[in-house]
């Protein structure tokens, strides 16, 4: 399973963090959000990562040309749009940057929204499933309902994200089986400033998980 911790902003935290296990970190790229990052400081922190870690970097409702520049200058492996991006975004996205990962994040409002799913499918590489918040377009805490989603089963790799901590993973791994989770606020101190004794109790859950 791939396990992305997003909402990196120090580089010692983002290499101690791909050491204890994850397989992706996550750049919030979206200006006048708390985990805001620009590319000087992404550049840094990858700087400090094996190559083996994706990195992604986390975009809503910008222009083609703003990811691409910044894809160029940071050497981001993927990108995660994160607002009201139509699958015509993606399909052109996916033109200009075809060696560069794309996830869809999701973010669900009500069951309708899950329907949204198969209009990306074909041109988006994973799909990721958000709570939806009036105010605030990520890293809110918010949890979905994991017993509503048991029926989402896309024809694409999905996320799981959302409000998910070191104490309820296991409960959500319980009934789903994504092919990846994501987590930024349940492994902080405060916005940005991740605990990393919360991602190591993170990875020791996780091995639970795998054990059982
Ligand atoms: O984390 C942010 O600040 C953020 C800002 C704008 C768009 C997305 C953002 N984060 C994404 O939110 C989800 C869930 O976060 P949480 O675990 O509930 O705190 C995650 O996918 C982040 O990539």
């Amino acid at each position: 399973m791939r396990i992305k911790i997003c909402g990196i902003t120090k580089p010692e935290q983002g290499k101690e963090i791909a050491s204890l296990g994850a397989t992706a970190l996550g750049f919030i790229c979206v200006p006048n959000t708390p985990r805001y990052v620009n590319p000087t400081q992404i550049r840094a922190a990858i700087a400090q990562l094996p190559a083996t870690v994706d990195r992604i970097g986390v975009f809503a409702n910008t222009t083609l040309k703003d990811i691409s520049q910044i894809v160029a200058a940071t050497k981001l492996t993927g990108v995660q749009l994160h607002g009201d991006e139509s699958p015509a975004f993606c399909h052109q996205l996916r033109s200009l940057l075809p060696d560069v990962e794309i996830v869809k994040a999701l973010r669900v409002k009500n069951p309708e929204a899950l329907e949204q799913a198969a209009n990306y499918i074909t041109y988006v590489d994973a799909l990721l499933l958000d709570a939806y918040h009036p105010q605030h377009l990520g890293g809110t805490g918010k949890t979905l309902d994991w017993n509503a989603l048991q029926k989402f089963q896309p024809s694409c790799p999905w996320f799981l994200s959302a409000g998910l901590t070191p104490d309820n993973i296991l409960a959500a791994l319980t009934q789903l089986r994504p092919h990846g989770i994501d987590l930024s606020s349940g492994v902080e101190h405060s916005p940005g400033d991740k605990d990393l004794d919360k991602v190591a109790r993170l990875f020791e859950q996780l091995r639970l998980a795998i054990a059982n």
